[in-house]
């Protein structure tokens, strides 16, 4: 495919790949969808909107109307919806939908609530109620706060409540943002573990070159990576979304590898893209779903810096299944906080996994080298951690 997307593979910390199309389970296309107990549906900016980029009441009417019936019919839904920024620019008077953070920050703030308004009162003529969840990428990547979100949204779903979901707009910045919508989906698709993901857009499939081309044709079903080779995917997108048709397989592909089939449809077929009819792109589930949340790390985190390690280490933690001891770190590069996301790369700079460090940037350079022992003399019990617990580690092998 020509864009910056590429598959990342994930494997456990004994370097075990889980191969492509796999353990893709007997008879999972987009059929399954029917069968579904739980779908993260995401909806983009640039099919909620009218020309101009305000909001269309009637759009939003239309994802609630399609969601309500599945949600009657029994399938917990999860609504990730995008639009706050293009709410905001019509209240705010703004010729455009805003570039600079600032600006799209106030949009959003504004545009937010009159989002959760329409969307309150179309879910509430079918019945059911709605929640807003605002997540920042934090919230996906730090241990206390992942589990914090989980459990916030099973107990919504237990009550038959529908999430909807978006970026906090309002206090992201441009370093801890997910910065699309697409993403943040795939992410919340494995948080919640649903057995499906959708992300609706304004063209009808993803296409083999630009869909303003005649000769681009609809791809049916993309089964590996390999399927994507030649495919044209631009960030090209409809001037009011972010990321265009890049964004999407790059989430598909993140969903995929933790098991997650995707469909990516046209919003305008919604009814027929959740109930399994022969619309859009159809991603198989390139892996089994990965018993942690170690995933996140491989695709969620914007690493605050790196580690590099001898050759020892790389070793023990891609081949041994072994946490990262300071004794095998020669090399601290970033600012960061005990408990942020970093690189391990090796001496060559190949990154080859990621993982939460225990220590801050300050902390680490003293206890380069040492062993587990020499940590104790000089720093006393307790002092003698791992610099990155396997449990936190997730190595990671890019292929094609
Ligand atoms: N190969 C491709 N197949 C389909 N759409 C593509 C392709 N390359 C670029 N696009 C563009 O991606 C756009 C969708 O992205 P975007 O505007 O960001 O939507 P959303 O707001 O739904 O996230 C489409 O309007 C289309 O013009
Ligand atoms: N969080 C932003 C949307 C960002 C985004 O990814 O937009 P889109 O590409 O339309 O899904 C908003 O609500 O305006």
């Amino acid at each position: 495919m020509s864009s910056p997307t590429k598959a990342v593979a994930v494997t456990e910390p004994d370097g075990a790949t889980e191969p492509d199309g796999a353990t893709e389970p007997e008879g999972a296309d987009r059929s399954s969808l029917l069968q579904a107990r739980r779908v993260v549906v995401k909806i983009g900016s640039s099919s909620l909107t009218q020309g101009g980029g305000a909001l269309d009441p009637e759009a939003v009417t239309a994802v609630a109307d399609a969601l309500a019936a599945r949600r009657t019919a029994g399938t917990q839904v999860v609504l990730v919806s995008s639009g706050a920024i293009a709410a905001g620019i019509t209240p705010l008077g703004l010729p455009a939908r805003p570039r600079d953070l600032a600006t799209q920050q106030a949009a959003a703030s504004v545009g937010q609530g009159l989002l959760m308004a329409h969307y309150t009162r179309a879910f509430a003529a079918h019945g059911l109620t709605v929640a807003q969840v605002l997540l920042t990428a934090d919230d996906v990547v730090r241990r206390g706060q992942y589990k914090n979100a989980q459990r916030a949204l099973e107990r919504l779903l237990a009550l038959g409540v529908v999430p909807i979901i978006n970026e906090n707009d309002a206090v992201a910045t441009d370093e801890i943002r997910f910065g699309d919508n697409d993403r943040l989906a795939a992410l919340v698709a494995h948080v919640v573990q649903a057995d499906a993901l959708v992300l609706l857009t304004d063209v009808d499939a993803l296409y083999d070159g630009h869909p303003s081309l005649p000769t681009s044709r609809r791809i049916a079903v993309v089964a590996s990576a390999a399927d994507l080779d030649g495919v044209v995917v631009t960030q090209r997108g409809s001037g009011v979304g972010t990321g265009g048709m890049t964004t999407k397989v790059t989430a598909a592909q993140t969903a995929t590898g933790a098991g997650i089939p995707t469909l990516v449809a046209g919003a305008a077929r919604i009814a027929d893209a959740l109930t399994g009819a022969d619309v859009g792109t159809w991603f198989r589930a390139t892996a089994s779903r990965p018993r942690t949340r170690r995933l996140w790390l491989a695709h969620a985190a914007h690493t605050r810096g790196r580690l590099v390690l001898d050759d020892g280490a790389v070793r023990a933690i891609t081949h041994g299944k072994r946490s990262l001891l300071a004794a095998g770190v020669v090399g601290v590069e970033g600012a960061f906080e005990a408990g942020d996301p970093v690189e391990l790369v090796s001496l060559t700079g190949v990154v080859v996994a990621r993982g939460l460090v225990a220590y801050s940037s300050e902390e680490l350079p003293e206890r380069l080298g040492r062993t587990s022992e020499q940590l104790r003399e000089r720093f006393g019990h307790g002092h003698d951690r791992e610099v990155v617990h396997r449990d936190d580690l997730v190595v990671v092998a890019r292929r094609r």
